[in-house]
């Protein structure tokens, strides 16, 4: 059943943890919260989970208080960065111990014990390590088996904060990878917690971008990437380049380069466009409106090729990615001038005073071709 959080504060003192947060989790979809360190991401799991309490607002599961339950009546199972697995107990052992603690009339018998437990263990591709002690594994194996233990008590909610933070980026890819699999065969609703957007970008149904201790944008990995809803999530996710607008007589520009209609209907003076390093055209044909930018330096990365440009008429660095292939191709050096205009944008006009984007006056620009 869908659970429901709604309007959620909690404050440290004067300081507000999480700020006003509402959101919907689907049965069975897996919800990444996503955010830089101190943006509330914790604060919001451990409310999940039963650990901490909102100083306001609600969680509704149907006609159920889910506040109102205790941690252990909510039925979550939780996963840490650092393995809290018990070290004087075998990997078995502690995928069986949510069990064997269980009050004797919610307790399963030993033998459907032993065989969930082994289940569990082939689920997670340990069971040949049964019998070791959490010192004797890997880092990835533990995890494993911090999982395994999570899943032993059937979770309808499965909560996990960072649980590959610790892990070296190879285990974590194929383990996040291993993750979205089991997801797909279990379908367990499920919320991560990580400040890795690759990691949310690549596991997660939708994304839930903290920022503050508050939700600045839900959407799809997809939507999140391509259509960023705030200054902060341009900058956040992915990489961008941030290109101040201003309106003059003659329309709106950046530097020499025009955009092509005014979004504003003439309300705002000064704006902000953010443009992503592969939506930068870099042979724009003369006649059409370009910036003249010197290529400074040419950082290959195998298939991509990343371009550190310099921009005299609007006093910018630019970053452009573009193929290996064309870049061989067009036979640029360091030094090169090349003609280079935006292929699609975002923009958000600022405020009166200069000081802040309106961000409900947002507008996307995309080329007829890429809408
Ligand atoms: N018990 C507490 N007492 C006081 N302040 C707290 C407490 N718990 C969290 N905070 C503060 O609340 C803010 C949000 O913390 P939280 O742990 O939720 O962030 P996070 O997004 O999970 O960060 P990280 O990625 O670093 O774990 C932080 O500024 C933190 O210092």
């Amino acid at each position: 059943m869908t659970l429901v959080l709604d309007r959620l504060s909690r404050r440290f003192t004067e300081f507000a943890a999480l700020d006003d947060v509402s959101l919907r989790l689907a049965p069975g979809e897996f919800l990444a919260l996503l955010g830089p360190s101190g943006s509330g991401k914790t604060t919001l799991l451990r409310i999940l989970a039963g650990l901490d309490y909102p100083d306001e607002g609600t969680v509704r599961q149907g006609d159920r208080d889910f506040l109102a339950a205790g941690a252990r009546e909510r039925n979550v199972g939780l996963v840490f960065q650092h393995y809290a697995l018990f070290r004087h107990l075998t990997v078995r052992e502690n995928v069986a111990f949510g069990l064997r603690v269980r009050p004797r009339r919610t307790r399963p018998p030993k033998a459907q014990i032993r065989e969930r437990v082994e289940r569990l263990l082939k689920r997670v591709q340990l069971d040949e390590l049964g019998d070791r002690y959490p010192s004797q594994l890997s880092g990835g194996q533990r995890q494993r088996v911090a999982l395994a233990r999570a899943l032993a008590v059937e979770p309808e909610l499965l909560l996990l904060d960072e649980p590959f933070g610790a892990l070296d980026a190879q285990v974590r890819v194929t383990l996040r990878r291993w993750l979205r699999e089991l997801h797909e065969e279990l379908r367990l609703t499920t919320v991560f917690v990580t400040h890795d957007q690759e990691e949310a970008l690549e596991l997660a149904d939708r994304i839930a971008v903290m920022n503050r201790g508050r939700i600045e944008q839900v959407g799809t990995p997809q939507a999140i990437y391509q259509d960023p809803a705030t200054p902060f999530v341009c900058e956040f996710i992915g990489r961008t380049n941030r290109i101040p607008l201003d309106r003059h007589a003659g329309g709106w520009s950046a530097g020499r380069w025009p955009l092509a209609i005014d979004p504003w209907g003439g309300r705002h003076r000064h704006g902000v466009a953010y443009v992503r390093p592969e939506h930068l055209a870099l042979a724009v044909p003369h006649g059409q409106p370009a910036w003249e930018a010197h290529l400074r330096h040419v950082y290959p990365a195998g298939s991509v090729t990343h371009l550190d440009l310099q921009v005299a008429d609007i006093d910018l660095g630019l970053e452009a990615d573009v193929a290996s292939e064309d870049f061989a191709r067009w036979g640029w050096q360091p030094g090169a001038v090349l003609r280079v205009a935006p292929l699609q944008l975002v923009a958000f006009p600022f405020d009166g005073d200069g000081g802040h984007a309106v961000i409900r006056d947002r507008w996307t620009w995309r080329p007829p071709d890429r809408r």
